[in-house]
C-alpha cells in the first residue's frame, strides 16, 4: 500500500523516537487509560458547550491523575460543530507535567490548523504532544465519517502522520467499526488487521480498535484482537469500547486477557460518534477504574501515580450536570448514592 522509500523514511523516523512516559506492555500488568471524554465524549452533544467548560473538564481530569487526555478535534466544524473551539481549548487549558495531551486530526487541513496554533503559542513542550488519526474497517463507515473510502483515507493520512512525526508529535491511530458497522453489518476481522497494520506501518505508536457501535461481546472482541495481533504487536494495540449493549467493561477485560494494556474510556460514560446512529457513550472511566480494583492490574496515572476514582466520580457528575443530565457511569452513580447514604447515616458503610 506504501512506497519503499516512504516505508524506510517512516521506519528511520520511528527509530529516532523514544517514549518518555511509562509504557505498559503485554508483559506487565500496568494499564494505561486514554481519557477521551473531552473529545469523543463531547463531540456528539447537541447543545453548545462553552470553551470554559471544556477547559475546566480537561484541567480537572489532569489533576485527577489522567495521564493521556484527548482534548478535542481539528475536524471540519461543519461536520462536527461541537469540536469547533478546539484551538481555543488547547490554548487555554493548563499543561501539567507528566500528562500527554492529544487532538484528533482527520486530514492535512486539520494538521495545518494545529500547526498554526503550535506556531502561535510557541510553548515547550507544545500544547499538544500527539495527534490521533482515524479511519475505519469498512468503506461504508469511512464514507460516512470521512467522506472517502478506507484505502483513500489511508493514502491521505500517510503524509499527515509523517509531517506530525517530523514535527516531534506522537501519532496514534484509530480503526473504527472493528466489530460491527452500522451501515454494512458484521465486520471481517482480517480487514481490521490490514487497516491497523497500515496505520502502524505509517508510524502510529499505538492503534486503538474501536467497537464504535458497542455491539461487541467478550468472545467477539477476543476473536478480533487475536486476528489483529497477527499483523500488529499487541503492545501497540488499544481497546476502545462503547457501552451500547452493556458489555463494555467485560470487553475491556477480554482485551486485557489478550495482552492489550491500553484502554480508552470517557469520564461519566459520555460520548458517541455522530456517524454511529444509536451508539451510546464510551465505557465510563469510573467503571473501568472500579472494575480494575482488587485485580492484578494497576492503573497508570500521571507522574508515576494512579488515577483517583473518587475524583473521577466527581468529575463525571460535574460534567454530566453541566450537560443537563445524570452521570451514566454505574460506579459513579453507586459511589455517589453510597456517599449520600453515609452522610444521612454515618453508620451506613455500603
Ligand atoms: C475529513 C472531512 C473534513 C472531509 O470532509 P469533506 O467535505 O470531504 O472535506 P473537503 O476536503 O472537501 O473540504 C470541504 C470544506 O471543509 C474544509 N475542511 C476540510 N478539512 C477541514 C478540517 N480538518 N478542519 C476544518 N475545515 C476543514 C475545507 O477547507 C473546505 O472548506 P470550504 O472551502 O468549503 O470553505 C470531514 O469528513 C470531517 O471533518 N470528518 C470528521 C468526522 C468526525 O470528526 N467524526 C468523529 C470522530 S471519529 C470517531 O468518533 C470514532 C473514534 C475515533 O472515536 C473511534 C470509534 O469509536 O470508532
Amino acid at each position: 500500500m506504501f512506497s519503499q522509500t516512504t516505508r524506510c523514511a517512516l521506519r528511520s523516523t520511528r527509530l529516532t523516537r523514544r517514549r518518555t512516559f511509562a509504557t505498559a506492555s503485554a508483559s506487565n500488568n500496568l494499564v494505561n487509560i486514554v481519557e477521551v471524554g473531552p473529545r469523543d465524549g463531547l463531540q456528539n452533544e447537541k447543545g453548545v458547550i462553552p470553551v470554559d467548560v471544556k477547559v475546566e473538564l480537561i484541567n480537572r481530569l489532569a489533576r485527577a491523575g489522567a495521564q493521556n487526555i484527548e482534548t478535542g478535534s481539528f475536524v471540519s466544524p461543519k461536520w462536527v460543530p461541537q469540536m469547533g473551539g478546539t484551538s481555543e481549548v488547547i490554548t487555554r487549558m493548563e499543561r501539567l507535567p507528566g500528562v500527554r495531551y492529544a487532538v484528533l486530526v482527520p486530514n492535512q487541513k486539520g494538521l495545518d490548523n494545529l500547526f498554526t496554533v503550535l506556531d502561535e503559542t510557541k510553548l515547550t513542550p507544545p500544547i499538544s504532544d500527539e495527534i490521533s488519526i482515524f479511519t475505519a474497517a469498512t468503506d461504508a463507515f469511512t464514507r460516512a465519517n470521512l467522506n472517502t473510502t478506507t484505502a483513500e483515507s489511508l493514502l491521505r493520512l500517510e503524509p499527515v502522520a509523517r509531517a506530525a512525526l517530523d514535527r516531534g508529535l506522537r501519532v496514534r491511530g484509530y480503526v473504527s467499526v472493528a466489530i460491527a458497522c452500522p451501515y454494512s453489518g458484521p465486520v471481517d476481522f482480517k480487514r481490521v488487521r490490514e487497516v491497523a497494520k497500515a496505520l502502524a506501518d505509517m508510524g502510529c505508536y499505538e492503534v486503538s480498535l474501536g467497537d464504535t457501535v458497542g455491539q461487541g461481546t467478550p468472545n467477539k472482541v477476543a476473536e478480533m484482537i487475536e486476528e489483529v495481533k497477527k499483523g500488529v504487536p499487541v503492545e501497540k494495540l488499544a481497546g476502545h469500547f462503547h457501552d451500547t449493549y452493556g458489555t463494555a467493561v467485560a470487553n475491556v477485560f477480554a482485551a486485557l486477557a489478550q495482552g492489550v494494556r491500553t484502554i480508552d474510556s470517557s469520564v461519566g460514560g459520555l460520548g458517541g460518534c455522530p456517524y454511529s446512529p444509536g451508539a451510546t457513550g464510551n465505557v465510563a472511566t469510573e467503571d473501568v477504574l472500579y472494575a480494575l480494583r482488587d485485580s492484578h492490574y494497576q492503573v497508570a496515572g500521571s507522574n508515576n501515580g494512579t488515577i483517583n476514582l473518587d475524583d473521577m466520580v466527581n468529575i463525571g457528575w460535574w460534567i454530566s450536570e453541566k450537560l443537563g443530565r445524570d452521570s451514566v457511569s454505574r460506579a459513579g452513580r453507586a459511589i455517589r448514592a453510597r456517599r449520600q447514604r453515609e452522610e444521612s447515616d454515618p453508620k451506613v458503610k455500603l
